[in-house]
């Protein structure tokens, strides 16, 4: 079954569906959010930890492809970046709220504008990592043709300008420089425990 199959049908989501917001209340909603660079893991431990705590994983990247007939890298450069945003805000209106298990957002979907809004009922973690081991994982390129013609350049500023958002987004902050995805994985569940 695919993963946005799963996402659809509730019996998957046992553990998820409900977080609260200070205005509107309980808001049905995924258990776990993740937001950060692009290669940061998003993807990869978002899987991880929908396995772990048994309920479906959903890619916003697979939803945004869904919709538009296109990866989103490329989306990116055929829409550009501002028409990509909004049109990223409007699909995830409609993917929150439908979606209760682990989601895994697209790189650049917290600084859309209204998005940080929008994720304020639901836990969110910001998977942080450095330029250098940012630029040695695989795939980075082919997937993200918006990063030419100076990946190192773009992706520099790029941390620079987004660090503060995802910060401002999140609940808490996991480092994934130099670690392994299970042991990143353990941080992001350990902050979904509640504090004592
Ligand atoms: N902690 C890690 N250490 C090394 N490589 C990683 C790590 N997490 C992910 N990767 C690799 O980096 C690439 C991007 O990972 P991905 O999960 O797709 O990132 P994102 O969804 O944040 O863009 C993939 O090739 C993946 O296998
Ligand atoms: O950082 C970005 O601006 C983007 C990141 C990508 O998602 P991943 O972070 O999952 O690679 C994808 O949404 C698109 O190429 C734009
Ligand atoms: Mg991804």
């Amino acid at each position: 079954m695919s993963a946005n199959s799963a996402a659809s049908d509730p019996a998957h989501d046992p553990a998820g569906g409900t977080a609260s917001d200070p205005v509107n209340g309980p808001v049905s909603g995924p258990v776990l959010v993740l937001v950060g660079p692009p290669g940061s893991g998003k993807s990869t431990v978002g899987r991880l930890a929908a396995d772990h705590l048994g309920v479906s994983f959903r890619d916003f990247d697979d939803d945004m492809q869904a919709e538009h007939g296109k990866e989103a890298g490329e989306l990116v450069v055929d829409f550009g970046r501002e028409r990509f945003q909004e049109l990223e805000h409007e699909l995830l209106v409609r993917v929150l709220p439908e979606h209760h298990g682990v989601l895994a957002l697209g790189g650049g979907t917290p600084t859309a504008p209204g998005v940080p809004e929008l994720l304020k009922p639901f836990h969110v973690v910001f998977l942080d990592v450095d330029l250098d081991h940012l630029l040695r994982r695989e795939g980075l390129l082919p997937l993200h043709p918006w990063l030419m013609p100076n990946p190192r350049a773009q992706l520099r500023q790029l941390l620079s300008d987004r660090r503060p958002v995802y910060a401002a987004v999140a609940d808490a902050t996991v480092p994934t420089s130099g670690r392994e995805p299970a042991d990143i994985l353990n941080d992001v569940l350990a902050s979904l425990e509640p504090s004592t």
